[in-house]
């Protein structure tokens, strides 16, 4: 298994979200470590067969510009991750906002193009409701666990 929890953020929470997933997932599962990227590449990542994207929103509901680049990146390929077997998707983004977490479906609909699809619907953490937006998507992960790692 090659696990990959990936982030896009700015300034930081969806990265936390992600090191926090990675860091209590490694705990559990010392033999088969997964890895935390920022903004990564798509050759950094494709080799993926376990793959978890944190994203917040910015502008209209749209990436943080860091993200820009691999979003683009998995738009253009023919097969983006040919060696896939999950996905999950995690937004970050704010209710005061009308875009709110928009970035997390505009990643949902570049993989469905890609006839790629989370094994979940996709969480819409709010960080105008929750406190602690790392430890929701350590929640949201660990109840979808059992059929992400299966
Ligand atoms: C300029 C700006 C634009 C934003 N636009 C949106 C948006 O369209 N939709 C949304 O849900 N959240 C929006 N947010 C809220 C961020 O997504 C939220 O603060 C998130 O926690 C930022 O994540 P990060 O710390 O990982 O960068 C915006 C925040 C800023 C500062």
């Amino acid at each position: 298994m090659t696990f990959y929890v990936i982030s896009g953020s700015t300034l930081g929470t969806a990265e936390a979200a992600a090191e926090s997933i990675v860091e209590e997932y490694n705990q559990q599962h010392p033999e088969t470590p997964a890895k935390v990227l920022h903004s990564p590449s798509l050759e950094a990542i494709a080799d993926a067969t376990r793959l978890v994207v944190v994203c917040a929103s910015y502008g209209a509901g749209e990436f943080p510009d860091s993200f820009y680049p691999l979003a683009q990146q998995i738009e253009k390929a023919d097969k983006p991750f040919p060696q896939l077997e999950k996905l999950l998707l995690i937004g970050v983004g704010s209710s005061d906002y009308d875009t709110f977490n928009g970035a997390i479906d505009l990643l949902a609909n570049i993989f469905a193009a890609k006839d790629i699809h989370p094994v979940a619907t996709p969480a819409k953490i709010d960080i105008v409701e929750t406190f602690e937006p790392d430890v929701a998507a350590v929640d949201y992960f660990n109840l979808h666990a059992d059929e992400f790692l299966a």
